[in-house]
């Protein structure tokens, strides 16, 4: 692959997954002003004065701290995949492993944090940059989720805009609604997986890929 090969693929239609998540939504405008004037209100409600020192400026603190770690949710990641390369003749595995992402568990609003190892088998014409990949993954990490649906999203999005042979997709992290709170397992690692293809077909291919994935 020569320098000259880069170009911008060809844009091709996303769709929208039926709960209309995959793409992105708009930040409503008094967004900022909002969340601060509830978080105002939680610090009341719990006993506290929000008009000391120390908290004055929490919630806007805190509502510039929501708006950048839900910031996936008014982006659509899968647009980073669109830069490709031609893939010459290369048909062998790309895994990118170890991509650190903070992501936000939806049920407590308390974050997520670990690794994702993000597999493909390109179909010999579309490759795409190394660091796109990652960024697929902190544009959906950047938004209230489920672990699994996360997964399932980084899956798509390379479906839908690879069009490869095969993905596979392995999240490793530790949820601290576990950790700080509730049943109190610090340390404990939820593993998750997704698969495209040959790779959800295939349990030997399959195999294979999770043992690059951990070695
Ligand atoms: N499947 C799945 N569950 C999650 C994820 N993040 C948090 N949870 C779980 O969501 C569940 C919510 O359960 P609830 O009983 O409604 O809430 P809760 O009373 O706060 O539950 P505890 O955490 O058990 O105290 C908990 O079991 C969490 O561990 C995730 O990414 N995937
Ligand atoms: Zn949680």
């Amino acid at each position: 692959m020569s320098a000259n090969d880069q170009q911008d693929a060809a844009p091709m239609p996303l769709q929208a997954t039926p709960e209309g998540k995959a793409g992105a939504i708009a930040c409503p405008q008094d967004a900022q002003e909002r969340i601060a004037r509830n978080v105002r209100e939680i610090l009341t409600a719990v006993g506290e004065d929000p008009t000391r020192e120390g908290l004055r400026d929490t919630p806007d603190r805190v509502a510039k701290m929501y708006l950048d770690v839900f910031s996936g949710l008014y982006e659509d990641p899968r647009e980073h995949l669109r830069k490709q390369f031609s893939a010459d003749h290369h048909s062998g595995v790309v895994l990118v492993k170890d991509i650190r992402f903070h992501s936000m568990c939806e049920h407590h609003l308390l974050p997520v944090f670990g690794r994702a190892h993000v597999a493909y088998l390109p179909d010999g014409g579309r490759l795409t940059g190394l660091s796109k990949l990652a960024r697929l993954v902190e544009g959906y990490a950047r938004r209230p989720q489920l672990q699994e649906r996360l997964t399932d999203q980084i899956v798509q999005g390379m479906v839908d805009v690879l069009a490869p042979r095969a993905v596979l997709v392995m999240l490793e992290a530790e949820h601290m609604c576990m950790s700080l709170r509730g049943v109190r397992t610090p340390g404990s690692t939820t593993v998750t997986t997704g698969a495209h293809g040959l790779w959800a077909e295939d349990f030997q291919a399959r195999q294979e890929i999770m043992s690059l994935m951990r070695g």
